[in-house]
C-alpha cells in the first residue's frame, strides 16, 4: 500500500503557541487539496525555541495539542506525524511528538532522546527514554526529532526493528544546510528506507532555519525539496521499493553484529 507524504514546512512564531496552532491549522488544511494520506509538521511548533518561558507556554500534558490533532485527523481521515511539541509534564518539560490515526485515534508519541546543548536543551527539556516505532496503513515507520540524525546507531535500532519509513522532525539551523542534507541522505541510503524530513523555515531571536526539507527515497534519491521559505512538499512513498533495494544488496543481512561492540 502506498503511502503519499506532505511535509508541511511553516515559520514559527516564537513563544506564541496560539498563533502557531492557527497557522497549523490552516496549513494542514491547504495540505489536504492534494488527499495525502500523512501530514507532517516540523519540531516545537507551538512554542519555537522560547525555552526560558516553557513553564508558561509548554502545553500541560499534551492535552491541548492531542485534542486538536485528534479531531482534525478524524474530521479530515488523515493521520498526523505532528511534529513535536513542548509538553509539560511532572517531570519537566519534553519536547514531544504525537502520531494520530485516520480516525483520530491516538498511535504513539516520542520525547526527543539526544538534547542538543548548543541550542541549550540540555538546561530546559528532559529527554525520553524510550524509542519510537508505529504502523501507519501497513507501513512500519519511525519518527525522530532534528539532532537524533547525528546518531545513526539510534536510527539503526528503528530499522533493524523493520522500519521502512523514518519520519525527521526538525528546526534545523541554516549554517548546517549541507549537514541536514548529508546526513538525511546517507540515514536514507545506510538504512535504505525512505526518510521524510520536515524542517522549519524563519528565524528565532538566536537563529535563521534552513527550510529545505526533503522526502529521500531507499536508494538515496530525492523524490522532493522544499526552498528556504514556507513550503508543503508532497511525494508517494511506495514500501514495495523499500523491499526491492533491501534484496538488492541486503545490508541488513550482511551485518556482523559481534564485531560492533
Ligand atoms: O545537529 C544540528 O546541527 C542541529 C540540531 C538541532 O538544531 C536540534 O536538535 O534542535
Amino acid at each position: 500500500m502506498s503511502l503519499k507524504v506532505a511535509c508541511i514546512q511553516i515559520d514559527i512564531a516564537f513563544g506564541n503557541p496560539k498563533k502557531n496552532r492557527t497557522h497549523v491549522e490552516e496549513k494542514m488544511k491547504e495540505a489536504l487539496v492534494n488527499q495525502p494520506d500523512v501530514l507532517v509538521l516540523p519540531e516545537l511548533w507551538n512554542t519555537g525555541y522560547d525555552l526560558t518561558r516553557l513553564d508558561d507556554i509548554a502545553d500541560e500534558n499534551g492535552d491541548e495539542t492531542k485534542a486538536f490533532l485528534s479531531s482534525f485527523a478524524k474530521l479530515h481521515g488523515v493521520s498526523i506525524v505532528a511534529g513535536s511539541v513542548a509538553k509539560k509534564t511532572e517531570k519537566g518539560v519534553t519536547n514531544t511528538m504525537y502520531v494520530f490515526d485516520k480516525s483520530g485515534e491516538y498511535v504513539s508519541e516520542y520525547s526527543k532522546l539526544h538534547l542538543f546543548k548548543l541550542m541549550d536543551e540540555h538546561l530546559y527539556l528532559q529527554s525520553g527514554d524510550q524509542k519510537h516505532l508505529f504502523t501507519l496503513d501497513n507501513t512500519l515507520c519511525s519518527g525522530v526529532i532534528c539532532y537524533d540524525i547525528r546518531f545513526p546507531e539510534w536510527i539503526r535500532v528503528h530499522t533493524s526493528a523493520g522500519a521502512e519509513v523514518v519520519f525527521v522532525v526538525a528546526q534545523w539551523p541554516l549554517p548546517r544546510l549541507a549537514h541536514w542534507k548529508a546526513l538525511l541522505i546517507s540515514r536514507a541510503i545506510e538504512n535504505q528506507c525512505y526518510v521524510v524530513a520536515c524542517n522549519r523555515s524563519g528565524t528565532d531571536p538566536a537563529n535563521t532555519f534552513a527550510g529545505h526539507s526533503l522526502i529521500i527515497d531507499p536508494w538515496g534519491e530525492i523524490l522532493a525539496e522544499a526552498g528556504t521559505e514556507e513550503e508543503t512538499i508532497f511525494s508517494t512513498l511506495d514500501p514495495v521499493k523499500v523491499r526491492d533495494v533491501r534484496k538488492q544488496i541486503p545490508v541488513f543481512l550482511d551485518r556482523r553484529t559481534e564485531f560492533y561492540q
